[in-house]
């Protein structure tokens, strides 16, 4: 018993344990990507941490990220074991479900709708709600938060089920996001006690475990979700009414991709789950940069103004001549990526990485936070510095072997790595040629009309990050372009229509 909680003979190095829980008294219940980030200085590009008797290890070196995640990705694509994603979603969760044959099934079928040729056909409708978000942030002076994240989710209800999210106030949009909080939150260190660490925890009946009735409440509302939307694109089909979305596909091919309607259904919701809130983070952290950096705003508008000028939108063929702003989506991921620590992935065998031993069922973080903002690799990383990425494909530093890196590590690696890139590329490519085209991004001002510096520490702490609530202007760079944008929302009505169909009276246009 003394030995549960000490670091294994071989194991890569860590920070001290203490019998039976190991670094549990340490590890870290915020914000984990710092205290990781501090420990790789310490104890190097690998290092392990014990939490009771599982293992823990974190990839900090490029060269073995590569090495293990991607090179040896037959054992390294598990996820790890959680009770409450079992218990709420049944072992159908893409994203956090277990390396076997569900997620298999899943997750070639995710590649067969999600691939670029597929996504391609969802262009239309995204650049028709991409126009709706320069629409609704023209008269916005504060609170627009909201707008980034009707865009987000209606681009991602809109590709899946083929119904939009008119309005930030729609019905299935405040249903989901709703959902989303008490799933995320149930999540977070504390909320139920360390039941995959001690599982004879699971046997504490449903009475006496308000956890489980939690999760029992989050199951229902993600069933009601998930299943009435897949309803109303099944009675759309039947009445002839398609619009290309992704689920049309699916469900005709069904039985091909070796799905039933259980199945079917988390697959379209969870995916729902995946691709909501990390688009619209991006363009909250694009938008703060751009607040904070503004000489890199004034040089992406230069070259906007020099390559699109002032009668038109741009459009995504316009981005091959925008060397500057391409840099700057790459550096908005560097510096503040989405998922500072991508998704922990698992083991399913043992293996050996850098010297150390690895056991079957280890928890893998990639540090992808300690990467890019590694002074080693990255001149100066603390700063949002586009340029980086004009100089080097991997914004490295002169001298660094960055053969180990790409610039696509935001979106994960290895065979969990996320197969909705192509649709969020194509998001992000969009609004941020749009934004900088169309508005000037501002400090508030105070009470005594000082601009009020923002401040880009201010995150939410999880795993998946997204910038706090802040405080910003947003002007129309002229009233020529305001124009335009009104003409183009009024045209794209024909578009919308199309994802209309059966929206409850309260949630239209
Ligand atoms: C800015 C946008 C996005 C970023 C930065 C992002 C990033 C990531 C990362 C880091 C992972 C974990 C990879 C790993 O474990 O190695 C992931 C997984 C995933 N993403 Fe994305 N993602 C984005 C948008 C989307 C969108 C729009 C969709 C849906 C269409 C999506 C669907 C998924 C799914 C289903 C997974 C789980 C894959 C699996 O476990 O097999 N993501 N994403």
């Amino acid at each position: 018993l003394r030995r549960i909680g000490s670091r294994e003979r071989g194991l890569p190095p860590g920070p001290p344990t203490l019998p039976i829980i190991g670094n549990l008294h340490i590890f870290p219940t915020e914000f984990p990507h710092y205290i990781f980030t501090k420990w790789a200085r310490k104890y190097g590009g690998i290092y392990s941490l014990k939490l009771g008797t599982r293992t823990i290890i974190v990839l900090t070196d490029p060269k073995l990220v590569k090495e293990l995640m991607e090179t040896r990705n037959a054992s390294t694509s598990d996820r790890p074991a959680s009770h409450i994603v079992e218990l709420v979603t049944g072992g159908f969760h893409v994203g956090l479900g277990r390396y076997g044959d569900t997620w298999r099934t899943q997750r070639k079928t995710a590649h067969a709708i999600l691939g670029a040729q597929a996504v391609a056909r969802l262009l239309p409708i995204q650049r028709a709600e991409a126009t709706q978000l320069l629409y609704d942030l023209l008269p916005t002076l504060e609170g627009f938060f909201t707008h980034v994240e009707r865009y987000s989710h209606s681009v991602i209800m809109s590709a899946l089920y083929g119904i939009r999210s008119p309005r930030y106030d729609s019905l299935e949009l405040t249903a989901f996001f709703r959902m989303i909080h008490e799933w995320g939150a149930i999540h977070e260190p504390g909320a139920t006690p360390p039941i995959d660490l001690f599982p004879i925890l699971k046997l504490v009946p449903e009475r006496f475990a308000p956890w489980k009735q939690r999760a029992r409440r989050i199951r229902q509302s993600q069933r009601e979700l998930y299943f009435a939307l897949l309803d109303k694109t099944i009675q759309r089909m039947g009445k002839g009414e398609r619009n290309g979305c992704f689920m049309e596909e699916v469900l005709e091919r069904e039985e091909e991709f070796g799905f039933h309607k259980e199945m079917t259904g988390y697959f379209a919701g969870t995916l729902m789950e995946a691709g909501s809130e990390t688009t619209s983070s991006f363009l909250k952290t694009l938008i703060l940069c751009l607040v904070a950096y503004p000489e890199v705003q004034q040089r992406a508008q230069a070259e906007i103004d020099r390559v699109v000028g002032a009668e038109r939108l741009p459009t995504l063929e316009d981005l091959e001549k925008l060397p500057y702003i391409r840099s700057l989506i790459f550096e908005t991921h560097r510096f503040r990526p989405n998922l500072p620590l991508l998704m922990p992935h698992a083991t399913t065998a043992p293996e050996m990485c850098g010297g150390y031993m690895i056991p079957s069922g280890s928890t893998i973080f990639v540090n992808l936070w300690g990467i890019s903002h590694n002074p080693e690799l990255y001149d100066d990383p603390d700063n949002f510095v586009p340029e980086r990425y004009l100089r080097s494909e991997n914004g490295t530093k002169p001298g660094v072997d960055a053969s180990s890196l790409k610039p696509t590590l935001p979106f994960g690696v290895g065979r969990r790595s996320c197969p909705g890139i192509h649709l969020a590329q194509n998001s992000i490519n969009i609004n941020v040629i749009n934004l900088l085209w169309a508005f000037d991004f501002k400090p508030a001002v105070d009470a005594e009309g000082k601009p009020i510096k923002p401040d880009t520490f201010a995150y939410h702490k999880g795993i998946a990050t997204a910038p706090l609530p802040f405080r910003c202007t947003i002007a129309s760079r002229s009233e020529e372009k305001a124009h335009i944008i009104r003409q183009e929302f009024l045209d794209a009505g024909e578009i919308f229509q199309r994802f209309e169909a059966g929206l409850a009276e309260e949630s239209a246009r």
